[in-house]
């Protein structure tokens, strides 16, 4: 588990200071895969740096695999921070040394030796499917394969948690798929917590168990994805499922329906115009996979205002399913 309480972090001081972490408090649970995103400067990276104490919070406490870090002397903390991986976006790998040797570099620390070193990296290459690259110098790699050299490295050393800064920003779409597909399976088959933070909803929508959205400094939204999309007003759901600005049209209203779980099968719109004799248009909709469920969101135009509307709407309410009014036009 992860938990930040009340964690504040300023830089700079007086009238110039930026609060780059206002009193957060974020819990991820064991085995999870987190997202952390926001806005440039939204405080996303201080945010994952804190949580191995690469930055030090001004304030609150950092709890990591049961050990409350912000305590620890700095030798209980290197110890610590071997059971925490981290990869980046650049990749931070060693050109002077082989694939290998940069993942060796990661057990050096915790004293291993050279044969172990060797037995582990090896493992850990086929795990991340660059056992043929060991002996290849990071030069000659692409993106792709260098960001799967920094999850072996990170995973070298067997830790609980894995935080990742933006890990899949320098990679083209095909890529970033293939990188999210590996993080999904080390988080299943090695029970690893991972933490993460994007400025992409893509990634949040194809690997992420939970989200939280960072503003200035402060967690504006956090849950699992599948109480979010069905929370009314949530600004997550709306960045999960994109409609785009909602137009206006004189003389009607306009609703958008999210779907989640069983209700997504539902032939709720062909309902809604025959029990109602309302002539209904689809002005939109998005449709993923969350969790393994289909959810999404419909955008509809029904005519009338919002109070002739109001005994569909109520229909529609007492099916369970999350009915927000988004537009009302006048004639
Ligand atoms: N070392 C530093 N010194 C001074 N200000 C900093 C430092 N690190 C971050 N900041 C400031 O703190 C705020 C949060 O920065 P941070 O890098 O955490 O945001 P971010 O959400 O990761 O942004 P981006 O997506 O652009 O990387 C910003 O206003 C930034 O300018």
């Amino acid at each position: 588990m992860i938990s930040l309480q009340n964690v504040s972090k300023s830089f700079g001081s007086g009238p110039s200071a930026v609060i780059a972490l206002d009193r957060v408090d974020l819990e991820v649970a064991d085995g999870e895969i987190f997202g952390v995103v926001g806005q440039s400067g939204a405080g996303k990276s201080t945010l994952i740096r804190s949580v191995n104490l690469l930055e030090r919070p001004d304030s609150g406490t950092i709890t990591v695999n049961e050990r409350e870090l912000t305590s620890l002397s700095d030798a209980e903390l290197r110890v610590e921070r071997r059971r925490i991986g981290m990869i980046f976006q650049h990749f931070n790998l060693l050109s002077s040394r082989t694939v290998r040797g940069n993942v060796e570099l990661a057990l050096e620390v915790t004293g291993a030796e050279r044969r172990e070193r060797r037995r582990r990296a090896d493992e850990i290459l086929d795990l991340v499917g660059l056992t043929a690259k060991a002996g290849v110098y990071p030069t000659q790699l692409s993106g792709g394969q260098k960001q799967r050299v920094g999850i072996a490295r990170a995973l070298a050393a067997n830790p609980r948690v894995l935080l990742s800064d933006e890990a899949t920003s320098a990679l083209d779409p095909e890529t970033t798929r293939s990188i999210l597909e590996l993080v999904r399976t080390i988080n299943r088959e090695l029970g690893l917590t991972v933490l993460l933070i994007t400025h992409e909803m893509d990634v949040v929508k194809t690997v992420c168990d939970s989200a939280a959205l960072l503003e200035a400094g402060r967690i504006v939204e956090q849950g699992p994805l599948v109480s979010l999309i069905s929370t009314a007003g949530s600004r997550l759901a709306r960045d999960l499922f994109p409609l785009g600005p909602v137009p206006r049209h004189a003389g009607s209203t306009v609703i958008e329906i999210t779907f989640s779980g069983g209700s997504a099968d539902r032939p709720v719109i062909a309902q809604l115009s025959r029990n109602h004799g309302l002539d209904v248009s689809i002005l939109g909709a998005v449709i993923e996979t969350i969790g393994g469920n289909q959810a999404g969101r419909t955008r509809l135009q029904i005519p009338g205002s919002a109070a002739g509307a109001r005994a569909a709407i109520d229909d529609l309410r007492s099916q369970g399913l999350l009915v927000e009014v988004v537009g009302e036009g006048n004639r």
